[in-house]
């Protein structure tokens, strides 16, 4: 296999080889390669539609008429707490009568249940908007979750109070909640508050400001994509697309949720007018060529702040659409945007010919072969004495791997950080268990003890939790990883796996926001036709 060149960033010495041919020049237009047939075009385009959402419905991306009841109702039951909290909290703040009556607090749902883009499994990030009166480190912290923690709904709730966006984060009826806060200069707060709206907006402090940023990025993205529909089911493909592909997770230096969401906006504006086919095929061609680092940008003329274009993490800056347009946090690196990038190539290679007799998106969606590509692997454990201390301790460890994986890189040129979550079942503690794939005959060069020491002083630093848990770094071959690494590999890898942490942000001290991984839709996917047709080959498929 060579490496082939990349369009741009040659600056960077190629560390990956990219699987398939050399990039060509992109396509001025939408591809098409029926020129002379055009029905047949609109034919083939509609048939590999129908296919994808009968893939999807196949797949279990869109959740139960069940499950959705049960959410609504979660938001529902949130909503009446907040109400009764912010009544008691005006008490305790010796509001006039009246103005207790009055004033108000309320729910905004965002994140990918607010696009309406979730799973069952994902969380649902709800941010809790209160009145001028009500403070974070007091009122939210202590009274609210001593509210919740007393509600026999609530479980595993613990605070992330240090973080750019301070949250509560539990359970709710078995529902992952992230539920950060924004104060706003007001007596009361309307149900549905209008978070663009600049009166609302006025005086807000700085935290205020970063917690109302994912709900305003959400509003911002619903006006500006023409078929909302079409954007959440190519979102949803997309997603699980990256997560079958291993360049899912913001903390293991992928693509989050928000970039991919922003990524496909700016192709649903691009073509307004395309089918869910023509969309992802249009996905894949935009950024397998993208010349990055171009920011991605849903407003022409955004500005960009020269600290971003300096940032050398943003190897893909994509940018935020609401003011200030500020890039989304990302830890990308010279591996896994090499990565990334050879991911865009193989679903453009895959989806590009229409004409494909034999195309099926199984083969798209293929989960990432690891064992094939990677002779060794770092072998990263993690394991507490009591399993209600291993969420945290994980969480932490990851909010700091991207180091692991810069001194990685420095080593061995590269690393392909795989975001699945192992358990070794052979040990009676609980553990959780990374594999990142090396390249052959690196391995060698690393100094195992250096490389663990480095880590574990960054990682001593700063552990909110309760007593640190334990870290041990190793280098294995693939015939060496346990049985469920390696017969994941072949069928549908990503179903039922642990979910990863992910950082909204991450502060100077290493306070980290997390939150599940999800896929999965809330409306669409009406009556879905069999899967009448054929399947693709493509001789590049990873
Ligand atoms: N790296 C980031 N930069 C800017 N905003 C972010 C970032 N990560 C998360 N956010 C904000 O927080 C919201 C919720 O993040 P979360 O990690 O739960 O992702 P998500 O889009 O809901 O996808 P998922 O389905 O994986 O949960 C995002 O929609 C976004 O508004
Ligand atoms: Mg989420
Ligand atoms: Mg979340």
């Amino acid at each position: 296999m060579e490496f082939e060149s990349l369009p741009s960033f040659s600056s960077i010495p190629p560390p990956f080889p990219i699987i398939g041919p050399p990039f060509p020049p992109p396509p001025s237009a939408v591809f098409h390669p029926f020129h002379h047939n055009p029905s047949l075009f609109f034919m083939m385009d509609d048939q590999r539609s129908m296919s994808l959402l009968q893939f999807m419905a196949d797949e279990g991306l869109v959740p139960s008429p069940e499950e959705e009841e049960k959410r609504k109702n979660v938001i529902h039951k949130l909503k009446q707490i907040i109400s009764l909290w912010i009544k008691k909290v005006a008490c305790q703040h010796r509001l006039p009568k009246h103005l207790v009556a009055v004033t108000s607090a309320t729910i905004l749902t965002y994140g990918s249940y607010g696009l309406g883009v979730h799973s069952s499994e994902s969380d649902i990030d709800a941010l809790c908007v209160a009145p001028f009166f009500a403070t974070l480190a007091e009122d939210f912290f202590v009274v609210l979750n001593d509210i919740l923690t007393r509600r026999t709904e609530v479980s595993e709730i613990h605070c992330v109070k240090s973080a750019k966006v301070p949250l509560m984060r539990f359970k709710f009826d078995g529902i992952s909640i992230d539920l950060p806060f924004a104060q706003l200069k007001v007596l009361y707060v309307p149900e549905n508050v209008d978070v663009l709206d600049p009166f609302f907006m006025r005086n807000i402090d700085d935290t205020s400001w970063k917690s109302l940023s994912g709900v305003r990025a959400n509003k911002q993205i619903l006006q500006l994509v023409p078929n909302i529909e079409n954007f959440q089911a190519m979102l949803r493909c997309l997603k699980l697309w990256a997560k079958r592909r291993g360049v899912y997770g913001t903390l293991l230096g992928y693509l989050g949720g928000i970039h991919l969401t922003i990524l496909a906006a700016y192709v649903c504006q691009r073509y307004p007018d395309a089918t869910l086919n023509s969309l992802i095929m249009n996905f894949f061609r935009t950024f397998a060529f993208w010349p990055w680092p171009t920011p991605v940008m849903l407003h022409e003329g955004m500005f960009l702040r020269p600290v971003d274009v300096v940032e050398t993490r943003f190897f893909m800056p994509i940018l935020l659409p609401h003011s200030p347009h500020v890039c989304c946090h990302s830890n990308i690196t010279k591996s896994t945007f090499y990565r990334i990038r050879a991911e865009l190539l193989r679903g453009h290679n895959m989806t590009r010919d229409l004409s494909k007799p034999d195309f099926i998106w199984d083969y798209v969606f293929e989960a990432f072969p690891y064992l094939k590509r990677y002779p060794e692997f770092v072998k990263i454990y993690l394991s507490t004495p009591n399993q209600n201390e291993l969420g945290d301790w994980v969480g932490w460890v990851k909010s700091r791997f991207r180091s692991l994986l810069l001194i990685l890189e420095g080593m061995q040129g590269f690393c392909d950080p795989n975001p699945t979550e192992y358990v070794d079942k052979e040990k009676a503690e609980p553990n959780v268990v990374f594999y990142w794939g090396l390249l052959p005959g690196k391995s060698n060069s690393m100094d195992k003890v250096l490389v663990e020491g480095e880590f574990m002083k960054i990682i001593g630093n700063g552990f909110e939790g309760g007593s640190p848990g334990r870290m041990e770094l190793s280098i294995v071959s693939a015939s060496q990883l346990p049985k469920n690494a390696q017969t994941e590999e072949g069928e549908g890898a990503s179903k039922g796996r642990k979910t990863c942490w992910k950082p909204i942000d991450n502060d100077e001290k290493g306070n980290m926001v997390c939150s599940q991984p999800q896929l999965l839709p809330h409306c669409l996917i009406g009556n879905v036709p069999p899967n009448g047709e054929a399947a693709e080959c493509l001789s590049s498929s990873g």
